[in-house]
């Protein structure tokens, strides 16, 4: 026999110095590296298996060339940081970027410098140039906005009252083959393998979404382009050159080196973060809309036919894929619209054409999730990113580590396969009515806000998990909580909802080319990531902070506290239901100088050393959950003796080998057991009413509590050397219970808060008379228990009878409770019906600290209710250490009196008495006592009084202990149907402790 698995498996930097100011709020990831980084950033987002031979990940090595895969010349600097690219085998289309890489090596000059050379070219050859004074230079769609804007559509309007065209402008030489329209806003072109239209213009708005465009005010000093993120900052450009890549932590101008290292960015209205942006140039600051001139031949130049080329193309812009018009949802009188715009928009709607309608039932998800929990408790059991039971964030030493995004959503959410866009949680109330949570007031910068600004600013990504009520994943999830994946957060700004502030997520998808199994097969992607040019950036003509457009309906300066906050050009706040997120914003791509998953999300299965380590089975982690290697469930661990995967037709488990903790182990250096009467470390808690009797007898020191209002007392005995070492004694039944398997198992809690199944912290079983209260643990008879548990029954009889000579009977169930590290019992009371009144526990292992407290009605005299206006006055003999003892035992006579004389005078009182005393609900009576149990004490509490205005809770301070406690349960008080099967006889255990030789 073996428990616990011996010999055999039983189942096959530094502090901030950026300020946070409280009204503004943060910018994004700004990632502005050097072109060499630059080159390093777009060499780690393509797969290891795909860089170029030669490259060295010595961070020493400057620059190395060789061939990419396709035997292409490559001469990129590979990256100091390219020593953390991860393996990206997983990611099948970075041929795209490899094509990108290889076009970039053939010129041989470093991008930026490349693209300002296309740039310039093309101003040269861009010939003749569209005379100035037409103003046109693309033909605009005029829609004269209705009255009302929504009933009138974009296409009522006559073609014919277009504006004539104005003639194309000669073709630069060796401009492409114009497509004769625009792009299909479709991504299948990447899967087709086609060259398209949108192939090639992914291709450049890849590039601009990994570069950012140059320009005088975004260079630094050395020529490096660096990004704007921190809007209030807009005004104080560096003039410094920018830190190398792994310094910097901060954005915007506030980026600091590692010493003096930001654990807080700083605090911006919007996160123009890393996707970087275009100059806003005279012009376009102009226009409704800027637009930049993605027209621009690629950095590398013109080639055959894969240049988009706008200016030309044909398109209906007169309405959208739905049929609706910008103007529908724009608050403008003269909306006018370019073909580009429109093109936006037209994108704009068929994302918000992809996301769930709401009614009727959703479509499957792709594939299974990769790791998914029935319920709360293993989701957090299992989960070393997400240990939050309350919440949907999970943030710990100032970082977030995962986010769970459940039915508490907000309309805007918006989840893709790339993108998730959340509303930063907290922040709203119950309603009273409804019980619904709501939005009150304006949101606050909570600390979960500056925790995800610290991942922004240390490029920590976070593991997203959806929830089986999210309404905005694209699929049905098919369990209750599944995992996504790693997201990088990208950006933190203001919005406005039903008049309040809110703050707001962005997440992008760490690997954007990893499978998303929370997208059905056939769900349509309308664009890529960064397949677009990069959001629009501006800055605010009131606050002068910058904003990026979100909203494909309007740029709006986010800056809270500025009086354009969440306006439009036209000065009016924008229709909540009519927003649609700008397509340049939601698909952006933000890079990182990583894209490593910094742990898989699917924990790894424990292991433990071959060597024979006591302990190393019974840590925290060791009775954490596990996630099925089989089918990706979350499980808590139930059994002792090991793991079990509980998804239907799994049944994959596992256990590890247990090393034996000998008794011996257990000597406590400070304080050695001797022959002698053990020392006492019981301590009772200040101006607690407890009184101490001390007795010695029988190698025991007796420390007897009183406490005083209350029949009964708490005796703790607490064992020496010879009591330990006595033949069946506590040294032989420790070990006894980790020999033989007692069926120890975390016992099922009824239904409380948390969704699914809950479990009991530490693991239970029971011998004897069942025990059928909160948490019953699974009973069996005497007759199939271990020694150490027949010989427990009949020591605590023998004990019981020694400090309660009037205890009416004797025990007839052993509850035994087995403790890992870390597991405790909360505090409870043992007052069930039918119990006791003598309870006694015999302790073996680790020492633990038992702490007795007054239960809270007796403490507060109030009585709990939900509402605190159903509460009244707790009207039972107040005990001395209770809040305001005096003045309640003042009126305690005549108020027992009233209610024999005035039943409905006392209902009354009891109403009013709180507020008459001054009483207060909140808060835990202190501990009254702390007793330190010890290996071989026994504790046992007698009297009723204790069970019903006192509680316990144990701390086991080691990494294994038992607990067996004895009762009387009186069979009478089961319900028939709990009554045993089999019959529970007398003790017959002869066990007399007064026959050990004396203490010393
Ligand atoms: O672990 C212990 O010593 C306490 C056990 C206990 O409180 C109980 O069984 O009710």
């Amino acid at each position: 026999m073996s428990h616990l698995g011996v010999g055999k498996r039983p189942y096959s930097d530094e502090p901030v110095t950026a300020e946070v100011s409280p009204e503004t709020l943060i910018v994004s990831a700004t990632f502005l590296p050097s072109p060499e980084s630059q080159r390093g950033d777009q060499y780690l987002d393509a797969p290891e298996s795909k860089r170029h031979k030669g490259e060295s990940n010595n961070p020493a090595t400057p620059s190395s060339s060789g061939t990419d895969i396709y035997g292409n010349l490559l001469d990129v600097p590979s990256s100091p940081l390219s020593s953390v690219a991860s393996d990206l085998s997983d990611w099948p289309e970075a041929i795209e970027e490899q094509r990108v890489r290889s076009l970039v090596a053939k010129t041989r000059k470093p991008l930026a410098s490349i693209r300002v050379t296309a740039r310039q070219a093309q101003k040269q050859t861009r010939l003749p140039q569209t005379p100035k004074p037409t103003k046109v230079q693309q033909p605009r769609k005029v829609v004269k906005a209705p009255q009302n804007p929504i009933s009138v559509k974009a296409s009522s309007t006559p073609r014919s009252t277009k504006p004539p065209r104005t003639p194309k402008p000669p073709k630069a030489p060796r401009t492409p083959k114009s497509a004769k329209q625009l792009p299909t806003p479709i991504s299948g072109t990447r899967h087709s393998g086609r060259v398209s239209a949108i192939a090639a213009s992914s291709a450049i708005t890849n590039l601009y979404a990994r570069y950012p465009v140059e320009d005088n005010h975004a260079s630094s000093p050395s020529g490096a382009p660096v990004a704007y993120t921190a809007e209030a900052n807009f005004a104080e450009r560096p003039t410094t050159p920018p830190l190398q890549d792994s310094q910097v932590l901060g954005v915007g101008n506030r980026r600091a080196s590692l010493k003096e290292a930001p654990m807080r960015p700083p605090v911006s209205p919007i996160t123009p973060a890393a996707t970087q942006h275009p100059t806003v140039s005279d012009e376009a600051s102009r226009s409704r809309f800027v637009i930049p001139d993605f027209n621009l031949p690629p950095p590398w130049g013109p080639t055959t036919d894969q240049t988009p080329n706008a200016v030309e193309t044909q398109v209906d812009s007169s309405e959208l894929t739905d049929g609706s018009s910008p103007q529908s949802l724009v608050h403008s009188e003269d909306f006018v619209a370019t073909e580009k715009e429109l093109y936006l928009w037209d994108i704009a709607k068929q994302i918000s054409n992809t996301r769930p309608s709401g009614s009727g039932p959703k479509s499957a998800p792709s594939n299974p999730p990769q790791v998914w929990a029935d319920g709360r408790q293993a989701l957090c059991e299992t989960l070393p990113y997400y240990r939050a039971y309350q919440g949907g964030g999970y943030c710990t030493d100032g970082l977030a580590r995962a986010f769970m995004f459940d039915s508490n959503s907000h309309p805007r959410d918006y989840m893709g396969k790339n993108v998730v866009i959340s509303r930063a949680g907290g922040g709203k109330s119950k309603d009273e009515t409804s019980g619904q949570m709501v939005v009150k007031s304006d949101q606050k910068e909570t600390s979960q806000v500056l925790d995800v600004l610290n991942n922004i600013a240390q490029r920590n990504p976070v593991v997203i998990i959806v929830g089986e009520n999210n309404p905005t994943c694209p699929s049905q999830p098919p369990h209750a909580y599944c995992v996504m994946d790693w997201f990088k957060p990208t950006h933190v700004w203001w919005e406005k909802t039903q008049g309040y502030k809110m703050i707001r997520y962005r997440f992008e998808k760490l690997r954007p080319y990893k499978n998303c199994w929370w997208v059905p097969s056939n769900w349509p992607e309308p664009i890529g990531l960064g397949d677009l040019e990069p959001p629009v950036a501006k800055p605010c003509n009131a606050c002068s902070h910058e904003s990026l457009q979100v909203y494909i309906n309007g740029w709006m300066c986010l800056h809270p506290t500025c009086l354009k906050f969440w306006k439009l050009a036209d000065g009016s706040e924008p229709r909540e239901d009519g927003l649609l997120y700008d397509p340049r914003f939601l698909t952006a791509h933000t890079p990182w100088p990583h894209c490593s998953e910094p742990s898989p999300i699917r924990p790894e299965l424990l292991t433990v050393s071959a060597l024979p380590i006591q302990g190393q089975n019974l840590s925290l982690e060791a009775w954490k959950g596990f996630a099925c290697p089989k089918c990706g469930r979350c499980n808590s661990r139930e059994a002792w003796e090991g793991w079990e995967c509980a998804a239907n037709g799994c049944g994959f488990s596992y256990g590890l080998e247990h090393t034996l903790v000998p008794a011996t182990s257990l000597r406590d250096p400070y304080f050695p057991l001797g022959t002698g009467y053990a020392f006492s470390r019981d301590l009772i808690g200040k101006g607690s009413p407890v009184k101490l009797r001390v007795e010695f007898a029988h190698n025991y020191r007796i420390n007897y509590f009183d406490i005083p209002g209350i029949d009964g007392f708490i005796a703790h005995l607490i064992a020496n050397k010879t009591i330990n070492e006595e033949p069946n004694g506590p040294n032989d039944m420790f070990e006894d219970l980790q020999l033989n398997d007692i069926k120890l198992r975390r016992s099922p809690l009824p239904k409380g808060q948390l969704k699914g199944p809950s479990l009991t912290n530490h693991f239970v079983v029971n011998y004897g008379m069942p025990y059928k209260f909160v948490a019953g643990p699974q009973s069996h008879p005497f007759e199939t228990a271990t020694r150490a548990i027949k010989t427990t029954r009949s020591r605590l009889n023998w004990a019981g009878r020694l400090v309660a000579p009037d205890m009416p009977n004797e025990f007839n169930e052993v509850l035994a409770l087995g403790y890992f590290e870390e597991q405790t019992i909360n505090y409870h009371d043992d007052g069930e019906f039918g119990l006791g009144p003598t309870i006694a526990t015999l302790s073996l292992g680790c020492t633990a600290k038992m702490k007795i407290r007054m239960k809270a009605n007796p403490y507060h005299g109030i009585t709990k209710t939900k509402k605190t206006e159903d509460s009244s006055y707790f009207a039972t003999t107040p005990l001395p250490g209770c809040q305001k003892y005096e003045a309640r035992k003042a009126i305690h006579d005549t108020l027992t009196a009233l209610k024999i004389t005035d039943p409905a005078a006392y209902k009354a009182r009891l109403k009013k008495l709180p507020k008459e005393l001054g009483l207060t609900s909140t808060g835990h009576a202190r501990d009254a006592l702390e007793m330190k149990l010890g290996h071989g004490d026994i504790v046992i509490m007698h009297g009723t009084g204790i069970q019903e205005y006192y509680e316990h809770r144990v701390e086991p301070m080691g990494k294994l202990r038992f607990a067996l406690t004895c009762r009387y349960i009186d069979p009478e008080s089961l319900k028939p149907a709990d009554r045993p099967a089999y019959a529970v006889l007398p003790d017959d255990g002869v066990y007399d402790g007064s026959l050990l030789p004396q203490a010393d």
